[in-house]
Parts: structure tokens; sequence; C-alpha cells
């Protein structure tokens, strides 16, 4: 029987990037997942198939075999709570920063090495907690699922630690970068059991994205 590999992947930037890196892996799906409410799509490839999932679910599905194998960003990945996870190969996609920001009023006064106790809204509670324990810093987390820049705006905390791109958004809401925690990029998982079990059609999806990945470099 054809073994399957399953690849789950999130809608929005991961979804937009990540397709044409697999196409370029020869990996294509039959419908537009862009377009389709079809929550798992068939490829070109007999036996490949992508599932698509929310960004956060990612490791998850991948962690506990519901897929195979995973695009997930590397905030995530960071975030994630688990084990059983493979991280394979840094696909160099949905590049940005996790970092700590706050309205230029207090940066222009603050001063990060005099931090010892700090307010801050995030969607990434363990990893700002891991990321200030490590400095010796207390934190008071504010989770929150998105529009962390308005939190400081309406004085829900002092700081924010986001994602940052272009730096678009901090500029728009009166927010300065004072703090890098990680670069961060999109990465492939994989179910550890999985890359045992199904060992030669998961090797052939890995080395095509492998491949693919070098030749965008
Ligand atoms: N501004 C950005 N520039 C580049 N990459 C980004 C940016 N924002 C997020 N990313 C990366 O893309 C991944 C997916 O982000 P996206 O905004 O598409 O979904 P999401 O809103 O986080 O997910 P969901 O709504 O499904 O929970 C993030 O985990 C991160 O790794
Ligand atoms: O530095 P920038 O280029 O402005 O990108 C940073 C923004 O992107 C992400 O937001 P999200 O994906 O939720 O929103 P978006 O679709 O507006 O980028 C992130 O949480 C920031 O808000």
């Amino acid at each position: 029987m054809r073994e399957t590999v399953n690849i789950a992947l999130s809608k929005g930037r991961i979804l937009e990037e990540g397709l044409p890196l697999l196409a370029r892996a020869g990996v294509v799906p039959v419908e537009d997942p862009l377009t389709s409410r079809r929550l798992v799509l068939e490829t070109n490839r007999p036996g490949v198939k992508i599932t698509v999932i929310r960004a956060q679910d990612v490791p998850t599905y991948v962690q506990f075999g519901a897929a195979d194998l995973g695009v997930a960003g590397k905030d995530v990945l960071m975030e994630y709570d688990g084990d059983g996870l493979c991280e394979l190969l840094d696909l160099g996609i949905a590049r940005c920063k996790l970092m700590v920001a706050e309205p230029a009023s207090l940066a222009s006064h603050d001063d990060p090495r005099a931090w010892t106790r700090l307010r801050i809204a995030t969607k990434y509670p363990r990893t700002t907690r891991r990321h200030f324990a490590a400095k010796g810093i207390q934190t008071d987390i504010i989770k929150l699922y998105g529009s962390m820049e308005l939190a400081p705006l309406v004085g829900l905390s002092d700081r924010i630690v986001d994602l940052v791109s272009t730096g678009k958004t901090l500029r728009a809401n009166g927010l300065v970068e004072v703090e890098h925690i990680a670069d961060i990029s999109a990465w492939l998982v994989a179910n550890r059991a999985a890359l045992k079990m199904k060992r030669a059609a998961m090797k052939d999806v890995i080395d095509r994205l492998q491949e693919a990945v070098g030749h965008n470099a």
C-alpha cells in the first residue's frame, strides 16, 4: 500500500509563501488552497496531501501524528509546550523578528539595563517569561491574541512582545523596538514516529523541500 504524507500548513503568510516553495519542490495542490474551502487537499504527487489549519495548531497536529509534516513559524514553535516534534529544516520564509517594543515617549528615557519588573502584553507568554527570567527580570504578562500594538496605547501594558517585519505597525502606533528576542522564520517540522514508519515517502518530500530551499538561498 502507498504511504501517505500529510503536510499541515496555515492560512495566511505560511500558505502564501509556502505554496511557491512546495511548487519548486514539485508538490502542487490540485485545488487552490487560497480559495478552496476544503481543509484537506490532494496534490499532484500521489499520497501527498496538504491540510490547512490555524498557525498555532500546526505543532499539535504534528505532535499527535494528525499531520506527518508541518510548516510553522519559529515563534509558534518556541511558544509550543510539547514534544514528539522534530525541527528539520529552516524554510527561510515568513521572516521577521520577535521584539520588545514600547512607546517612543517611554523609550526616550528608558534604560533596558535598569529593568527589574515589566508589564508586557503579548501573544507569546511562555517565550516572553523565559527570555526575561534568563536575565533575572520579573514579568507581569497580559496574554492577547492579536493587535498587541494597541495595548500600550490604551494603558493595558507598558511594553509589548510582538513580531516585527517592516516596522510599519510599530511606527503607525508610536512604538519603537527596544530589545531583540529572536530571528523568526518558518520551519519544516515532522512527527518523530512518522519519520521512522513512513521513511521513504517522508524522505522524498523532505529532500525535495531541502533542494527547493537551497535553490531559494
Ligand atoms: N509581519 C510578518 N512578517 C513576516 N512573517 C510574519 C509576520 N507576522 C507573522 N509572521 C510569521 O507568519 C506566521 C503566521 O502568521 P499569520 O499572521 O499568517 O497567522 P496568525 O494570525 O499568527 O495565525 P492564526 O490567525 O491562524 O492563529 C507567524 O507565526 C510568524 O512566524
Ligand atoms: O512590522 P510589520 O511589517 O508591520 O509587521 C508586524 C505585524 O505583523 C504581524 O501582524 P499580523 O500578521 O496579525 O497582521 P498583518 O496581517 O497586518 O501583518 C505582527 O503581529 C505585527 O502586528
